[in-house]
């Protein structure tokens, strides 16, 4: 039989952005399978958490499904919740994903935890990066601009049928700049 590679794409995806989207391509290039891990799955209705993972989900499906490039035969979608106690958080994906042989991903705490356990990780080049991240669509979508060209069409279309814009202009504050740090 021939050597399968799976490989893990960690993320929180509020909400998953046309720079998540390269990722997925760049990964596939690598891995026969794909594991999206929809981290702080148990987090929604807050600000830089607003979209549950069902929802986050939804749309992750939606735009891939949509996107010739992309098979989704090869592609796995399982949300993470987060654990209090971090040595064990690496357990708890284990416990909950198929094996894999590489990580996918760019956030130094994640990458951390991975490397501490010898596992092999991967950063992957960041497209765009001023534009192209979750903090900028959500600051986009509380402040009434334009938020639609930074995601997948299908994603756009799926915050819109959830009324999404209204959910993330209810849960932000109004000092939302000051609340952008990572809570691990
Ligand atoms: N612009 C991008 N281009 C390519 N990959 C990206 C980009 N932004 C994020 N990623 C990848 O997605 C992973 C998970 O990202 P995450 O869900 O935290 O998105 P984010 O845009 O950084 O979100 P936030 O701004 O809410 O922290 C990152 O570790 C990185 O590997
Ligand atoms: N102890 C933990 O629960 C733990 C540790 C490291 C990463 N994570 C999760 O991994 C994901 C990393 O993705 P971000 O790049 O979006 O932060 C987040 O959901 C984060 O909460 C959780």
């Amino acid at each position: 039989m021939p050597h399968m590679t799976t490989g893990l794409f960690v993320g929180r995806f509020q909400p998953f952005h046309l720079g998540h989207l390269a990722t997925v391509k760049f990964a596939l290039k690598s891995v026969d399978d794909l594991v999206i891990v929809v981290g702080s799955a148990q987090k929604s209705h807050e600000q830089r958490n607003p979209f549950t993972a069902g929802e986050r989900i939804a749309m992750i499906r939606a735009a891939l499904k949509a996107d010739d490039g992309v098979d989704m035969g090869r592609i796995m979608t399982i949300p993470v919740p987060d654990v209090d106690v971090h040595s064990l958080w690496t357990r708890q994906v284990d416990m909950l994903v198929p094996a894999y042989n590489i990580v996918f991903v760019n956030d130094p705490f994640t990458l951390f935890l991975f490397r501490e356990r010898g596992v092999k990780t991967v950063e992957p080049p960041l497209q765009e990066r001023s534009r192209l991240m979750a903090t900028e669509v959500r600051r986009r979508m509380a402040e009434g601009e334009k938020w639609q060209e930074l995601v997948p069409a299908a994603v756009a279309k799926a915050i819109e049928q959830i009324d999404g814009v209204e959910r993330v202009k209810a849960v932000t504050q109004q000092d939302y700049h000051h609340h952008n740090h990572n809570h691990h």
